[in-house]
């Protein structure tokens, strides 16, 4: 079916109402939803109150809930901070460079059999307002901000929604199953209970 042509976001807030729209549709138009995600040009102030940073390790801060279709989220790296190799769930994800940059290095899924480390398989770096996207039936793979002196923003749709990921180890293709959590939700710091075991990273 044809699409209609959508109009560039000019604010967070333009673009998570027009995400709304496209995601009412029952079936996601990867394309569509990545250029709609790459055309909004990050702008601090409308995303400032989303941005909270943690000294150890990457934060992951909901933005809106997508109205149980997706997750989307501010993730606030520090110098050096990185996420393990891990996947998606079978969920879609989108992954947009709103300060910053960050490094994707993509892998395959481990071969049970052979129990052997994990290779990678390529590696590119997002810039400000670039959108990636992945899917366990891409691969797996790894974030990681690797300056040592800039702090890097991004902002991650997921669609459905989930909470539970695997991670894996790199030498020997091992998995493990962990349960992620938001630093903050909406703005306000998430309460101490919930977010004892983020362990994505
Ligand atoms: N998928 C990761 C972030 S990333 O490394 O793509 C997460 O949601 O925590
Ligand atoms: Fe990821």
């Amino acid at each position: 079916m044809e699409q209609t042509e959508l109009p560039k976001p000019e604010t967070l807030e333009e673009l998570i109402k027009t995400l709304h729209k496209i995601f009412e549709s029952d079936s996601v138009n990867v394309e569509e939803v990545q250029s709609i995600m790459e055309s909004y040009e990050s702008k601090p102030h409308e995303w400032m109150k989303y941005a909270k940073f943690d000294q150890y390790r990457y934060t992951r801060n909901l933005v809106d809930e997508g109205n149980g279709k997706f997750n989307l989220m501010i993730l606030c790296w520090g110098e050096g901070h990185g996420s393990s190799i891990h996947d998606h769930t079978d969920s879609h994800c989108f992954l947009k460079l709103l300060q910053g940059q960050l490094k994707e290095t993509l892998f395959d899924w481990p071969d049970r059999k052979l129990q052997a480390g994990m290779q990678q398989k390529s590696q590119q770096v997002l810039l400000e307002n670039q959108c990636a996207y992945i899917n366990d039936s891409l691969g797996l793979h790894r974030v990681e901000n690797v300056s040592h002196t800039e702090t890097a923003v991004s902002l991650h749709l997921y669609s459905p929604p989930f909470q539970t990921c695997q991670t894996f180890d790199q030498r020997t293709g091992h998995h493990n199953n962990v349960r992620m959590t938001f630093w903050s939700k909406f703005g306000e710091r998430t309460p101490y209970e919930s977010t004892v075991s983020q362990e994505n990273n």
